[in-house]
């Protein structure tokens, strides 16, 4: 399992990692999602042994990283967010050369080899130069080369970005099928909802902070039962606000860049007498609409309501 106390990873003055308290249990997915420059690479390379904590600590197995780096690096997988691979090898020989390199007994390399080649749908591939694979083919390659020594934990970062939608598609079976080969698997993306089918737990960063951890079961169903609502108004007077204010569903209004942004936990009959109710204290609406769930923002907003309670 993976384990950290308050980390922090400071470049310079610069706070990357503030205190991060993270915890996911032997054998469950855990997605890590955060904006570009969130602090996703720098958390998950002090877990990997290769940038050193500022302070704070950080287990794999039980294994702290600082103090046991070669019993961490043994236990873990780890997918860093660029890589270059030994592009004058064919896939099996790739796969075969990092064997080697962790002393995997010799009688397994080929079996397992056979088995990761399938597991990440390279099967017809196993003979093609690595430089001749598209990027999405060389990503899953690497996820294949993570598992060779048979790692107990598994530490992916961003592995779908760059991907066309296709290859996205693809990643997201061959994350799918990680889930049921029982190991503990760490994942970062900026996109949670190609998560959705893979994460049992998320834990959303924001500039170092680890700031709401939830069930992904929860996250969808808060999904499901909550809507934003995008009004636009000619006159955005006190009548909006009063009919706003008095909904018992409404349960927080932000100003949005498309207008006022109603977080709305009721029915759609009950948002339909909302707007009977807006219409008649005279508001005169030019905008009504639902807008697309955004989870991560959902959530986010969810969080700031619970808080304020
Ligand atoms: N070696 C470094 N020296 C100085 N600052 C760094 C270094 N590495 C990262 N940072 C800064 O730390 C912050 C977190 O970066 P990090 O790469 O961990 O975020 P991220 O969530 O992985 O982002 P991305 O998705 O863009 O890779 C950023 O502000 C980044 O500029």
């Amino acid at each position: 399992m993976i384990l950290t106390q308050n980390l922090v990873k400071k470049y310079g003055k610069m706070v990357a990692v503030n205190e991060i308290n993270l915890s996911v249990e032997r054998g469950t997915v855990f997605g890590l999602v955060g904006e570009n420059g969130a602090g996703k690479t720098s958390a998950l390379s002090m877990l990997a042994t290769l940038s050193t904590p500022t302070c704070g600590y950080a287990y794999i197995n039980g294994y702290e990283v600082s103090r046991n780096p070669r019993e961490v690096r043994r236990s873990i997988g780890y997918m860093p967010d660029s890589f270059g691979v030994y592009d004058d090898l064919t896939v099996m020989e790739y796969l075969r050369f990092f064997a080697d390199c962790y002393d995997v007994d010799k009688r397994l390399i080929r079996p397992r080899a056979e088995e990761l080649i399938e597991r990440v749908r390279l099967t017809d591939k196993r003979d093609t130069y690595v430089n001749a694979l598209s990027r999405g083919m060389q990503q899953r390659l690497e996820i294949a080369r993570c598992l060779m020594h048979d790692p107990e934990v598994l530490i992916l970062d961003e592995p779908s970005s760059g991907l066309d939608p296709r290859s996205r598609i693809e990643m997201r079976a061959v994350l799918q099928g990680l889930r049921d080969t029982g190991k503990t698997i760490l994942i970062s993306t900026h996109v949670l909802h190609e998560l959705a089918e893979v994460a049992d737990e998320i834990g959303i960063l924001r500039s170092g902070e680890l700031v709401a951890v939830a069930a992904i079961q929860v996250m969808l169903q808060h999904s499901n039962a909550y809507r934003t609502i995008v009004l636009c108004a000619r006159d955005k007077g006190s009548a909006l606000e009063r009919v706003l204010q008095e909904d018992k569903q409404v349960l927080r209004i932000d100003d949005g860049r498309d207008g006022v942004e109603v977080l709305y936990a009721g029915t759609h009959s009950q948002q339909a007498e909302l707007l009977t109710k807006l219409v008649e204290a005279g508001v005169r609406l030019t905008q009504f609409t639902e807008k697309p769930t955004d989870i991560e923002d959902l959530f986010l907003r969810l969080s700031a309501v619970q808080e304020g309670q």
